[in-house]
């Protein structure tokens, strides 16, 4: 167990540390600062009187805060070391003496304010210091009306308790404004609150029994508690979860480890006490003997006891263990579970044992519930992470992203339910699942094997699922293709007998649906049982132009019927620009318009064969918005889209064109080297204009002046690292900006240090260059005694580098 304490009360917390560093004499320096903070009354003071000051960190904070020149008196039953800008001295505050002591400091002075940070030590008579703890503050009261000018403040420690509400009785008939608080330094177990009285009345004459004790506190003549039977009877105590029990003014409690031996109740002890002695009380205890000679009692365990505010997880579980071990040797267990039993006679042990149990298990539960959570946290921010930097680095493509969407990014498969819910579609997967839905959250045990198996399920699930919508979506957007798929469907059924064999209806629905998108034509059925240059022949774009021409015809009819709302949902062939003109024009123009582009298409797929697999689309060169069609590649197709588009070729010119002896190459038997060879020199050479060179041209400049991607992901990494940078300083500064030890000005300092730092560029490190020889050559990694960036350099470079620079020298 890291040893994270002083003693019981006073534990090496962060404002004991940072009391330690700033100088301050005790951490109780940062209440006042506090209190300071919100109310700001040692600016405005030029008098201060500190009543309890010992060791005397108030008075350092007065004396930091006040203004140079102001008066501090410190008064403690202990002794004070002097302090720089403060009069110090050892009395008691209840008595005459003080009183005359601080008149003869503070001479005709009045005080701004009145401090006291009072508190009797805590000893056996507790219960009596309580008392005088509050008796303490209307004492200190009593001083403050002597001394405070009309306006002053009076800032004073009250422990919660009966006496709380008189003396805020009292102080709100001696000043303007009374607020309680209790500053973020003071512990929350601390029963400790601080008034702040502010604006004092200054009444010519104060009834006497304002500050008379037994009057102020006149219903605590009340029997005193009993001491004995309240800490020696835990199982008797009535635990209070909230607020402080009666007569319970001190928060450090102590009971002996026996008890918790003993008790039924372990828990409420733990949560309650702050440390188990194993104190011999006086005249002995054997138990207490017995329990510190066991070896079960181990030196961590003693450790355990000493502070129980500050157990680990692990270390209350020990303790806990240690007991139940310890009952058993002390023979307080009833029964233990029977040997052979199958764990049906289960131990009768002290009822509480089970509460332990349940208790044991309700962590646990916990435990588990907070890993789920937190690794489900962790996953989800990889993932924003992930696709942050892909954004930030400009590599997400929309294909990437639609991947991503479905789980399907490179990096993260995890798959998303959420995502499918807005689709509407988790309810369908989960259906199909022979899973209840639920458990898929209860079971938490599967391999992750099993996980990735059934995300790896529903991924496929969610990916029908989602095709089918996307299907269902085109086939409510276009009812053309709504249309032909039926025919389609016509069609199939009566070419059924024709089908190749050797494929599987999955793959012929593909290549359907390919089909449909690539070239939405109805091709001719091929029979089957065509050889394989037979079929490959009939594949020809120009047989399936034929298609194209029966299909428009139809188109034709249909539009003649009074359809031609289908056919502009048709738009998979369409030239933007042309769009606005096909709808005046008649529908026959419109159809060779139609034909041709289709056809202008087809031969660019066959060019594509013949053109190295690049790919060509011979439509209008030029886009609606007048720039040029990025889509065409080569100077040729732009020559054949320029000479359609000024109406120089027809469609039939162009079927016709494509219609040649390149168009169809057999090659079967032949070696590959030769049909590469074909591939790439034996094609068709077609005249190409100077325009559509130009216009080519252009085009590649455009795209040459597109930054590359490397330069993209540079640029992407430079505001990624930015990004980083500011989000670093935004976390210091808030960092500084809740310190609540700081002061404002301090923390605009810090802050303003860290932007100026942060905005100051690195001076770039110099590269050393390091010789390769000796023990340099060949070594791997840093040469010794080089600091910074190095550079392994040869030998020979480095002279002929100074040899060159010799022969320019001469040459001067
Ligand atoms: C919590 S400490 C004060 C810490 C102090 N404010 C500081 O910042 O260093 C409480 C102090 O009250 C003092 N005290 C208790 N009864 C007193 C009394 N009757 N007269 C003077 N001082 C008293 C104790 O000696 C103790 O030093």
């Amino acid at each position: 167990m890291a040893i994270q304490k002083k003693h019981g009360k006073g534990r090496l917390d962060k404002w004991y540390r940072l009391a330690k560093e700033k100088g301050y004499r005790a951490r109780a320096a940062f209440k006042l600062i506090q209190l300071n903070q919100k109310y700001g009354f040692l600016e405005k003071s030029r008098v201060c009187i500190d009543l309890c000051a010992a060791p005397g960190s108030w008075c350092q904070v007065a004396a930091e805060y006040m203004p140079a020149q102001s008066l501090i008196i410190g008064v403690d039953l202990s002794p004070i070391k002097p302090i720089p800008r403060a009069i110090t001295f050892q009395s008691d505050i209840t008595t005459e003496k003080c009183r005359a002591t601080i008149k003869s400091h503070i001479k005709h002075w009045k005080a701004d304010i009145v401090l006291h940070d009072g508190a009797p030590n805590v000893g056996a008579a507790w219960v009596q210091d309580a008392f005088s703890q509050a008796e303490l503050v209307l004492e200190s009261l009593r001083l403050a009306t002597d001394f405070l000018a009309e306006g002053g403040s009076f800032v004073t420690k009250v422990f919660r308790s009966k006496d709380y509400n008189p003396l805020l009785w009292v102080f709100k008939q001696l000043f303007t404004s009374v607020e309680a608080t209790k500053p973020p330094s003071s512990r929350n177990v601390s029963a400790e609150i601080f008034v702040v009285c502010r604006g004092y009345k200054a009444p010519k004459r104060i009834d006497p029994k304002f500050l008379d004790p037994k009057h102020v506190f006149a219903e605590l003549s009340a029997p005193t508690p009993n001491y004995e039977a309240k800490v020696f009877n835990p199982e008797k105590k009535k635990r209070k979860r909230e607020g402080y029990e009666e007569g319970d003014y001190t928060q450090f409690k102590e009971l002996p480890v026996t008890e918790f031996i003993n008790t039924t109740d372990p828990i409420s002890i733990l949560g309650g006490y702050n440390k188990l002695s194993f104190q011999q009380p006086p005249g002995g205890d054997l138990a207490m003997s017995t329990l510190e000679r066991l070896e079960d009692t181990t030196e961590e365990i003693r450790t355990c006891c000493e502070d129980l505010k500050v157990l680990g997880k692990k270390e209350f579980r020990n303790l806990l263990r240690w007991r139940i071990k310890v009952r058993e040797k002390f023979g307080l267990v009833v029964k233990k579970k029977t040997q052979e039993g199958d764990a049906e006679e289960v131990a009768e042990v002290a009822p509480m044992d089970e509460e332990l149990a349940i208790q044991e298990d309700l962590m646990r539960m916990r435990e588990q519930e907070t890993a789920k959570g937190k690794k489900q946290r962790r996953k989800e921010n990889e993932k924003k992470r992930k696709e942050i930097v892909r954004l930030q680095m400009n590599m997400t493509t929309p294909m990437e992203i639609g991947m991503e969407q479905l789980g399907m990014g490179g990096d993260d498969t995890t798959f998303s339910l959420k995502r499918v819910d807005r689709e509407g579609a988790r309810d369908k997967v989960i259906n199909a699942r022979d899973l209840p839905a639920e458990s898929e959250s209860e079971d938490d045990s599967e391999s992750e094997d099993e996980e990735s198996d059934d995300e790896a399920d529903r991924l496929e699930r969610e990916l029908d699922t989602l095709y089918e919508k996307y299907q269902e979506r085109k086939e409510d957007k276009d009812s053309k293709l709504r249309a032909k798929k039926n025919r389609k469907e016509y069609e199939k059924d009566e070419w059924d007998g024709f089908s190749d064999e050797n494929k599987g209806s999955d793959e012929e629905e593909e290549e359907e649906q390919e089909d449909e998108e690539m070239v939405d034509s109805n091709t001719v059925p091929r029979p089957g049982n065509l050889s394989n240059n037979a079929s490959l022949f009939f594949d020809q774009d120009i047989f399936q132009g034929l298609g194209v021409e029966e299909d428009d015809e139809e188109e034709e009819e249909e539009q003649e019927e009074g359809k031609e709302e289908e056919d502009q949902g048709d738009n998979i062939f369409e030239m933007d620009e042309d769009s606005d003109v096909e709808e005046k024009a008649p529908a026959s123009k419109q159809k060779n318009k139609k034909d041709a582009k289709k056809n202008a298409k087809k031969d660019s797929e066959w060019e594509d064969e013949s053109d190295e697999g690049e790919p060509v689309d011979l439509g209008d060169p030029k886009k609606a918005n007048g720039q040029l069609d990025i889509d065409i590649i080569t100077a040729e197709a732009m020559a054949l889209a320029q000479s359609m588009a000024t109406g120089e070729k027809k469609s039939t010119d162009i079927i016709d064109d494509g219609f040649n002896r390149f168009s169809f190459r057999d090659v079967d038997g032949l070696p590959e080297w030769f049909i590469d060879d074909e591939g790439k020199h034996s094609k068709m050479v077609r005249p190409t204009t100077k325009a559509a060179a130009a216009a080519i041209r252009e085009k590649m400049r455009a795209i040459n002046a597109r930054p590359i991607k490397k330069v993209m992901e540079a640029k992407g990494r430079k505001k990624y690292k930015a990004a980083q940078r500011l989000e670093k300083l935004r976390k210091k500064s808030a960092l500084l900006a809740d310190d609540e030890a700081l002061s404002e000005r301090d923390k605009a300092g810090a802050i303003a240090k860290i932007m100026s730092k942060a905005g100051k560029k690195r001076p770039k490190q110099e590269v050393k260059l390091v010789v390769a020889k000796g023990a340099n050559r060949g070594i791997s990694g840093r040469p010794k005694g080089v600091k910074g960036k190095y550079k392994i350099v040869d030998a020979r470079m480095k002279k002929d580098i100074r040899a060159e620079k010799r022969l320019a020298k001469k040459k001067k």
